[in-house]
């Protein structure tokens, strides 16, 4: 077992202690990396035994506090875990360690013509057990559906040290419950993920993708039906953002030395992005050229680009997935993931700028302690991200969202964590989404995995 050594300073650890956002700041003294299942096992049972607290941990990319400690819990890093085990390519079923890089594993499939059924912006430094551990929904769910659906087994530790192997992975399998559906989403508070089993499609072999820019979030709608109708299962990712965001990314490219280039005629109000995944290159480029004509003549789009080649096809997607880095330069970005029926999506947007603008925070064109108020996400999977951006962190600030902004999706059904999680941002909250029936059943969750409440306390389901 690797730890780092008792000459480790505060410095060494802070990495491990912060998160990405420098939102969340632990004080942990102590950080372990077992290099194997039975370490992580032998650790938490000597833990359990202690009565010492434990964060899990992968990649840290986590939007939420879910992965760093509040007080001084002991981390538990799955970075040293990180080997693919086996892949079948006859059942395109994928075993691999916990600490595995969703970037790193899905390189390995694409030189066997197979794809993660996963994709998400910080693919290059998330693991996929975090991936599991909180039910990360990403890019393609509206393609590949959500982990739910695709793990097919998991190797948990249990809290005392007990190891939960399911990972033989079959698709059909109905003796009893299924056990390891408790684990996805968990947030690391019942088990730690040392080991997934996850079936990968086929790779397509033609992608395509295209961006439009429209005048309303009501043509944003109508879009999707039309592209939905027009190209059938080559669609891959339906995304939307607004002009907002548009703008901080472009801002983001030129400081970041990029040419400025004009990428549409006709800039709008909103964008979306189109992306097509299929294995005849000519048959979607003419299904997702005659789609751009449809929406033309239709007036339901202002303008639209299509990739010519591999580089275009990058730099379309850009656009959208620099959206949360862009958010977030030289800034705090409050960080909102909720989902609601789509057509009341982007007033959630509206209603939160209104709520900021009369308490005085911010203004529209800019000038209030709120620099930018951004709304963009997976409108195929219904899912919004609305992002605020401020100098700094601040209470007065956080009291003016929160919990407003859980309220306007309580009214409409909606849940107040899409594919984030909750980790100890929202822990508060659950109640907005949840009944106390829900709460009640999940807190029994809790204290029969982890009676004695070491794993990832303070946070999620608390308590
Ligand atoms: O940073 C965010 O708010 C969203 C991040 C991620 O879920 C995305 O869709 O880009
Ligand atoms: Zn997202």
């Amino acid at each position: 077992m690797s730890t780092l050594d008792g000459s480790a300073s505060v410095d060494d650890l802070q990495p491990f202690n912060d998160d990405w956002m420098n939102k969340y700041h632990g004080k942990s003294q102590i950080v372990v990396k077992p290099k194997t299942t039975q370490e992580v096992s032998e650790i938490l049972k000597y833990c359990n035994d202690q009565g010492l607290a434990v964060v899990p941990q992968g990649g840290n990319t986590g939007l939420v506090g879910g992965s760093n400690p509040v007080y001084d819990e002991i981390i538990l890093n799955l970075g040293n875990m990180a080997a693919i085990r086996s892949f079948d390519e006859v059942s395109g079923i994928l075993q691999c360690d916990a600490g595995a890089i969703l970037e790193n594993v899905d390189n390995y499939l694409a030189e066997k013509g197979f794809i993660f059924p996963l994709d998400l912006g910080a693919k290059g430094s998330c693991q996929i057990g975090g991936n599991v551990a909180t039910n990360a929904g990403g890019l393609r769910l509206l393609r590949y559906g959500s982990l739910h659906g695709t793990v097919l087994g998991l190797e948990v530790v249990l809290p005392d040290g007990t190891i939960y192997d399911s990972m033989g992975g079959l698709r059909k399998d109905n003796t009893g419950f299924d056990l390891k559906q408790l684990f996805i989403g968990s947030e690391g508070t019942i088990g730690i993920i040392t080991g997934v089993s996850i079936l990968a499609p086929k790779r397509p072999t033609a992608m395509n993708v295209a961006v439009f820019s429209l005048s309303s979030y009501e043509d944003v709608q109508k879009v999707f039906n039309e592209t939905k109708a027009g190209l059938g299962e080559i669609l891959s990712a339906f995304e939307f953002f607004d002009k907002q965001a548009y703008e901080l990314v472009k801002k983001h490219m030129k400081e970041g030395g990029e040419a400025e280039r004009k990428v549409f005629e006709t800039e709008g109000e909103f964008y979306v992005l189109v992306e097509t995944g299929g294995s005849n290159n000519d048959h979607d480029e003419e299904k997702l050229q005659n789609l751009l004509e449809k929406l033309m003549e239709n007036e339901l789009i202002q303008d639209g680009v299509l990739a010519q080649d591999q580089t275009q096809f990058h730099s379309l997607w850009k656009l959208r997935e620099l959206i949360p880095e862009s958010a977030g330069k030289a800034g705090s970005v409050y960080k909102y993931d909720l989902s609601v029926p789509v057509p009341k999506m982007y007033s959630l947007v509206e209603k939160m700028r209104e709520r900021l603008s009369e308490a005085g925070l911010w203004k529209e064109g800019g000038g209030g302690r709120i620099r930018e108020v951004v709304g963009y996400g997976h409108i195929g999977d219904g899912n919004l991200h609305i992002n605020i951006c401020a100098d700094k962190y601040d209470d007065e600030i956080e009291k003016v969202i929160e919990p407003y902004v859980y309220e306007i999706v309580a009214e409409e059904r909606g849940s107040i964590s899409a594919e984030h999680g909750l980790g100890v941002m929202k822990a508060p909250y659950i109640g907005y989404s949840k009944s106390p029936t829900s709460i009640e059943l999940m807190k029994q969750v809790k204290k029969m995995f982890d009676p004695k409440g070491i794993l990832n306390p303070y946070k999620y389901v608390v308590v």
